[in-house]
């Protein structure tokens, strides 16, 4: 049996994985921790003060953390004091924080961190670096489409396209909307928008002349993302100390 906790344990993200891992066989919720004390399924929910009393107390083999960036970094700390293994999807990170996280895991416990645990966000990263292989002179755009609740703009889902543009197409300039005079250049236009109840929109248009390609996705409920989650956490324990993505547990 894999156990499990979960920070942000009562958030939008926490209750759906909950209710996953609820229904896996060989997968247990052993307890939570979110900014206010509670009950999940049965599990208490402590507040992040009291972390490692239940991270000794429960012993999981995984935390699960979908938090704020601020509070992921200190929960990821927590997870590597008492050698349980990480599933991140947090976003929102800074660059700084992307290398305290890699100093604190790698070597002491195994990680999976990824921007989105979507399958099929898995693949279309995958096609929109073959596409961009492809139609290097193109011009990019970029646009992604989130609740009104996100708090990080863009989306991690989006800087991970960035950085997979930029492998294929070397660094362009990035242009966060544009208002005014602002002519064409060689760079790449990143527009955001948030409302309602969005799950999770991501688009990469390649405009050339008299024509032009558009690879997206989209998400229509937010179990796609869990169910990703919970997949990487059963495949997490015991693998190699270091940070792993999702394409390593998807083997693709
Ligand atoms: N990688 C992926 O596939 C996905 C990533 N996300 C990311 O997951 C994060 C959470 O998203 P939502 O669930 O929609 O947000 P949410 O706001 O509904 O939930 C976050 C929860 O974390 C709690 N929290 C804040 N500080 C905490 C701390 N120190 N310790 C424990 N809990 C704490 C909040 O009280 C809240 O309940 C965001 O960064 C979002 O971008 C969301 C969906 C998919
Ligand atoms: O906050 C969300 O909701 C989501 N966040 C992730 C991101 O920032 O890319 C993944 C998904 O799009 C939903």
């Amino acid at each position: 049996m894999t156990k499990i906790v979960i920070a942000g344990a009562l958030g939008r993200m926490g209750t759906t994985i909950a209710r996953i891992v609820d229904e896996s066989p060989g997968l247990e919720l052993v307890g939570g921790v979110d900014i206010k004390e509670g009950t999940l399924l049965g599990t208490d929910v402590v507040t992040p003060d009291r972390i490692d009393e239940l991270l000794q107390s429960r012993r999981p083999d995984v935390l699960i953390d979908f938090t704020v960036a601020d509070a992921a970094v200190e929960n990821i700390k927590a997870a590597t004091r008492n050698g349980v293994a990480l599933v991140v999807g947090t976003t929102g990170f800074s660059p700084e924080q992307r290398a305290v996280i890699e100093e604190a895991v790698v070597g002491t416990v195994p990680a999976v961190i990824s921007s989105n645990y979507s399958v099929g966000v898995n693949i279309f990263w995958q096609l929109v670096r073959q596409a961009a292989r492809m139609l290097a002179d193109y011009d990019v755009e970029v646009t992604e489409a989130h609740h009104r609740y996100k708090k990080d703009a863009p989306s991690g889902t989006a800087k991970t396209i960035l950085e997979i543009l930029d492998q294929e197409l070397g660094s362009r300039e990035k242009v966060y909307g544009r208002e005014g005079m602002s002519e064409r250049k060689d760079e790449i236009g990143v527009h955001v928008i948030r409302g309602g109840d969005i799950v999770g929109d991501h688009s990469v248009l390649f405009a050339g002349n008299y024509e032009c390609i558009e690879v997206s996705h989209r998400a229509y409920d937010r179990a796609v993302f869990a169910e990703g989650a919970v997949r990487a956490a059963a495949w997490v324990h015991g693998k190699e100390k270091r940070i792993h993505s999702m394409q390593d547990v998807l083997g693709i």
